[in-house]
């Protein structure tokens, strides 16, 4: 795989009954980069997002990941070659402990059943690298609590890792920031920036500021419609983004 291009979407159409939530959409994510979706409320980004990850089937338009065409691959499938949206809070297991939780993830990266609660000597084995990634983000000193017992954002730290045992090359996360405190915020913005050395990332964020800090390349929906892209000063310069942007309430 050597095209620079990881993920192209072309001509992605979304219809709901006859109401086109995204409408054409072409959309290049550069290999390597840190990519963001962004839009005012009900510009189509959650759509576009689930279209991306395939949790939605497109009504017209394709998606190549890797010069491959997965439009009709379901996401299991995709996730096995690489494309991994992040696992939304309520995939975390609240009983287990937040090292069982990463070694629950990473029994699944071998694909094997769901009965990893009956074979402890096989998710034991799995320590060492489980160790390694609840260090990665963090949460060494929390390793033995309940997922339950973390705060919300050291929640979204384990979920990062739990993604990252599948061995994502992409990243797929869907407002990693939403409902966090500034010093979360950071945090999880350190563990992105992180874990994009080694990959590429794309997320829809609703907070600017981190999209700016972040972001290398910003993909700006409007109407379900790309209004503008380009890097944060670009997009943050274009009239119309202001003028989109201009009387719809953000989070
Ligand atoms: N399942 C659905 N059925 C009908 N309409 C839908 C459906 N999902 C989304 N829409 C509509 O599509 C448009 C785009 O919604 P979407 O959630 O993708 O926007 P968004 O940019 O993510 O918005 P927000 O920032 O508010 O989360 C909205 O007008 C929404 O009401």
């Amino acid at each position: 795989m050597t095209s620079n291009i990881i993920l192209a979407a072309s001509g992605l159409t979304k219809e709901f009954r006859g109401f086109v939530a995204v409408d054409g959409v072409d959309l290049m994510v550069r290999r390597g980069s840190i990519h963001a979706l962004i839009g005012p409320n009900g510009a189509g980004k959650t759509t576009c997002f689930n279209l991306l990850t395939k949790f939605l089937t497109p009504t017209k338009g394709s998606i190549l990941y890797n010069d491959e065409d997965i439009t009709s691959l379901p996401p299991a499938d995709i996730a096995l070659k690489g494309l991994v949206r992040s696992f939304q809070i309520s995939a975390v297991f609240p009983d287990l402990s937040v090292l069982e939780n990463v070694r629950v993830a990473l029994q699944r990266l071998r694909g094997s059943s769901f009965d990893f609660w009956r074979s402890e000597t096989v998710l034991r084995a799995h320590d060492a690298r489980a160790l390694e990634l609840v260090d990665a983000v963090g949460l060494s000193e929390f390793r033995h609590l309940y997922a339950s017992e973390l705060s919300y954002g050291r929640k979204r730290a384990l979920e990062i890792a739990t993604t990252l045992a599948l061995e994502p090359e992409m990243l797929l996360l869907d407002e990693p920031m939403a409902g966090m405190a500034s010093g979360d915020i950071e945090r999880i913005s350190n563990l992105i920036r992180q874990a994009a050395r080694e990959r590429t990332v794309l997320m829809v964020e609703h907070n600017l500021s981190v999209v700016s800090e972040l972001c290398d390349a910003i993909t700006v929906l409007a109407q379900g419609r790309i209004l503008a892209e380009g890097d944060y000063a670009t997009v943050s310069a274009d009239p119309r983004v202001r003028e989109a942007y201009m009387g719809t309430v953000h989070a």
